[in-house]
């Protein structure tokens, strides 16, 4: 049993290999981050960063050639390590679930709604009629007009953002602790993610569920997020509140996508960040700071010796050796 200030997800020290012909790629090293109960937490970085991977990860649906090297992710004080698959299903089913960039992911397509609405419901004992009843309320609540009639559509009868929203309602539908969503509104124009961002808000309070939300786009996540990790090739660089991060970034990483995102908190960009440069190769993956090849800051310490976590303010952290400088040259 887990103390009432645990968080209900506590990722510690997280390592993963994929298997590839050409070596080991070790997609996620040392990664550790917590979600609390009833927050909203971001992770952010680049393209081929880890963050699916982290996110898979945690729901239990990894690719084949993934092993998890080191670590415990730790989800309501149990850890899912090695937790056999049955026992995986019956925790997706219940206590988490997840939502894609592309909803056709999670829909069948030669399915009605109707059906596959009342098919997640599966493992509640109550009669069709009244698990019909929920799949209407959770489509009124997602914004689909016309529920009723719209369980008889099948998934191409609807529009991409109508499709999205559909899968946050089956998501739901299964009451989770924990809802993981990975880049849910990339593949959306712009109105429609606000919508979407907007609905995932609204539904958080509502349900009260913790969300895992990874994304590209850091105008969405200063929007709808209470917690941000900013994720470089396979570590955890730096972690914070939304305020931290936004307004007292300490990791050059973390600047540098602030930079490319002109938005910044207020407004909405579409641009992906493009920070000069490269992400390291993953299966050697070089000595040092993660970043330094890329970093304008970087220094010879950089080279010799990988930085650890270290402590900005309260839960604010950064992995950069320039923080010991600043702390050792204040006076
Ligand atoms: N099944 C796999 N086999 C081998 N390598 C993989 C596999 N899945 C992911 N990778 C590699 O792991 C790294 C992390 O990929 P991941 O998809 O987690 O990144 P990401 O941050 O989600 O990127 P994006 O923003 O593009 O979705 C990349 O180098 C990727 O090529
Ligand atoms: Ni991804």
């Amino acid at each position: 049993m887990s103390a009432a200030s645990d968080p209900l997800l506590d990722v510690r020290g997280l390592s993963l290999d994929f298997g590839s012909p050409r070596g080991r790629i070790h997609a996620l090293r040392n990664v550790s981050l917590e979600v609390g109960a009833g927050r909203v937490v971001g992770i952010v970085g680049e393209s081929g960063c880890g963050k699916s991977t982290l996110a898979y990860s945690i729901i239990g649906l990894l690719a084949a050639n993934a092993e998890v090297v080191g670590g415990e992710i730790v989800f309501s004080g149990r850890n899912l390590i090695g937790l056999p698959d049955s026992e995986m299903r019956a925790l997706r089913g219940r206590e988490m679930s997840m939502i894609f960039q592309d909803p056709m992911t999670a829909l069948n397509p030669v399915q009605t709604i109707g059906t596959q609405m009342l098919a997640i419901q599966y493992r509640d004992a109550v009669p069709t009629r009244e698990k019909r009843k929920r799949a209407v309320e959770m489509l009124v609540k997602v914004g689909i007009p016309d529920p009723e009639s719209r369980l008889k559509a099948y998934p191409h009868q609807f529009s991409g953002g109508m499709r999205q929203r559909i899968c946050i309602a089956m998501a739901l539908l299964v009451n989770p602790s924990l809802l993981i969503a990975d880049e849910p509104t990339t593949a959306l124009d712009a109105t429609l993610e606000v919508q979407i961002v907007e609905l995932l808000k609204d539904l958080q309070k509502d349900m009260g569920c913790s969300i895992l939300f990874v994304s590209h786009h850091l105008g969405t996540v200063a929007e709808l997020c209470d917690d941000v990790v900013v994720m470089y090739a396979g570590e955890v660089v730096e972690r914070g509140s939304v305020r931290d991060i936004f307004h007292t970034p300490s990791h050059p990483y973390t600047e540098a996508l602030l930079e490319c995102d002109p938005g910044r908190i207020r407004e909405k960009t579409r641009e992906l960040p493009t920070i000069p440069g490269d992400v390291p190769n993953l299966i050697d993956v070089p000595d040092g700071c993660i970043f330094r090849s890329r970093c304008p800051k970087a220094f010879d310490r950089c080279v010799r010796e990988a930085p650890a976590p270290r402590r900005v303010s309260g839960g604010h952290e950064a992995s950069c050796h320039l923080l010991d400088e600043l702390a050792e040259a204040a006076p």
